[in-house]
């Protein structure tokens, strides 16, 4: 696999996000191979770390780092170039940005070494939603993807097995995408539903159930026994904002998202503050930062990464070297992606971004109109190659 970028692109720095998942199984009380990282330890109900980065932790209410953190979660983007008369200047931000893509190239200019390195290969796409297929949105009610990029998947999805993995809840992604033909996995990964094949083990929560159109499916929701946890936390993060002007709390089934896009941000530490003593008496949930969302979910050793390992496996394609993953994402959550197919080299993570930050990825996109773009040259690049 395109080893010269591979070997120059392991130097990177480590990504930000760093979400460990506590070791005492027992105690939570869930099927124990979901829990595995170490470095955490219980007390009084919050999870201490002894963190890589500690932005990701409840204890970091009490520091200012989660407001720094709530601050870079989504950066403002300068506009990259400005007209001074006839020339176009650089800004800063263009200088810095065009350094940054020196680490990762635009997936559109090195597509044909994309391209080159996956023939004679079988690739899989797993595309993220909100910020890659749709742009951001003030609000998440409205996040619709265009129509153009609906035909753009549809069609991408007659040539290689496609499935998307949000945080939103799965019905609530399958309803702005609407298209049968993909896989979904909801709730961060922690709702799959995929093809019914055989799986090498089965595993726990993994049940046959049917999908709208009444085919045959394999449910798999390794946090199912959250969702009478989620549901009250829901409530009471409903609750505990209902006076915070622009704060919005979105139930994505197996997760919640406090939405601070819209509050003044005089009001983050009322919002933080706020979570924070919600969250306080559940030990069982954690926070993880999105883009001007605060995410709260279980303590499960279960992500995107790992939804990626599980539609590979479904879909008969993990442990085949013919096989070339590519996930597309934009956001925190899609580094547990972007880090699962980098280990072993194998596949490829495209960052969607128009400001430089540290990634996993091994390419970008600026934008979700790039990305329609990288999705369609796929596709004609797949029709024009010999069988
Ligand atoms: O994994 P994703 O599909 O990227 O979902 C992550 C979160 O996306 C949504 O929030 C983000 O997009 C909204 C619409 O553009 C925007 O208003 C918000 O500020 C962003 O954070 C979604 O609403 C969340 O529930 C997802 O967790």
């Amino acid at each position: 696999m395109n080893l010269d970028l591979m070997d120059v692109k392991s130097n990177h720095s480590a990504p930000v996000l760093a979400d460990p998942a506590p070791m005492n199984n027992t105690r939570l009380g869930i099927h124990s191979s979901l829990y595995s990282s170490p470095g955490v330890v219980f007390s009084h109900g919050l999870y201490l770390t002894i963190p890589r980065k500690k932005t990701n932790t409840l204890d970091d209410f009490r520091s200012s780092s989660w407001l720094d953190a709530m601050k870079s979660s989504s950066p403002t983007h300068r506009k990259i170039t400005k007209d001074s008369g006839t020339d176009l200047v650089s800004t800063d931000a263009d200088v810095a940005y065009r350094n940054w893509m020196l680490k990762y190239p635009s997936a559109l200019a090195s597509f044909e070494q994309i391209t080159n390195y996956a023939k004679g290969k079988r690739i899989a796409l797993f595309l993220d939603y909100d910020g890659t297929l749709s742009t951001i949105v003030d609000n998440p009610d409205c996040a619709f993807m265009s129509n153009p990029m609906r035909a753009t998947v549809r069609n991408l999805a007659k040539y290689f097995p496609t499935a998307i993995i949000s945080g939103r809840s799965r019905d609530k992604v399958y309803e702005f995408v609407g298209l049968t033909e993909l896989y979904y996995a909801g709730s961060h990964g922690m709702d799959i539903m995929g093809p019914v094949r055989p799986m090498s083990n089965d595993p726990p929560n993994c049940i046959r159930s049917t999908d709208n159109q009444g085919k045959e499916v394999n449910l798999f929701q390794p946090a199912s026994e959250f969702l009478p946890m989620i549901d009250e936390v829901f409530r009471s993060l409903v609750e505990i904002t209902k006076d915070i002007n622009g704060a919005k709390v979105e139930n994505n089934k197996f997760c919640v998202s406090v939405h601070y896009r819209n509050v003044d941000e005089q009001y983050w530490t009322t919002i933080a503050e706020s979570v924070h003593d919600i969250l306080k008496d559940y030990p069982r949930l954690r926070l993880t930062h999105g883009r001007k969302v605060l995410e709260v979910r279980p303590v499960l050793d279960w992500d995107k990464g790992k939804a990626v390992e599980f539609l590979l496996e479904s879909l008969g394609l993990s442990n085949c070297d013919d096989v070339l993953p590519i996930y597309i994402g934009d956001d925190r959550t899609d580094e547990d992606a972007f880090k699962v197919l980098r280990v072993g080299n194998r596949g490829y993570g495209i960052l969607v971004s128009s400001a430089p930050k540290e990634s996993n990825a091994l390419y970008s996109l600026r934008d979700p109109s790039e990305v329609m773009e990288f999705l369609k040259s796929l596709v004609m690049w797949k029709k024009s190659s010999p069988l």
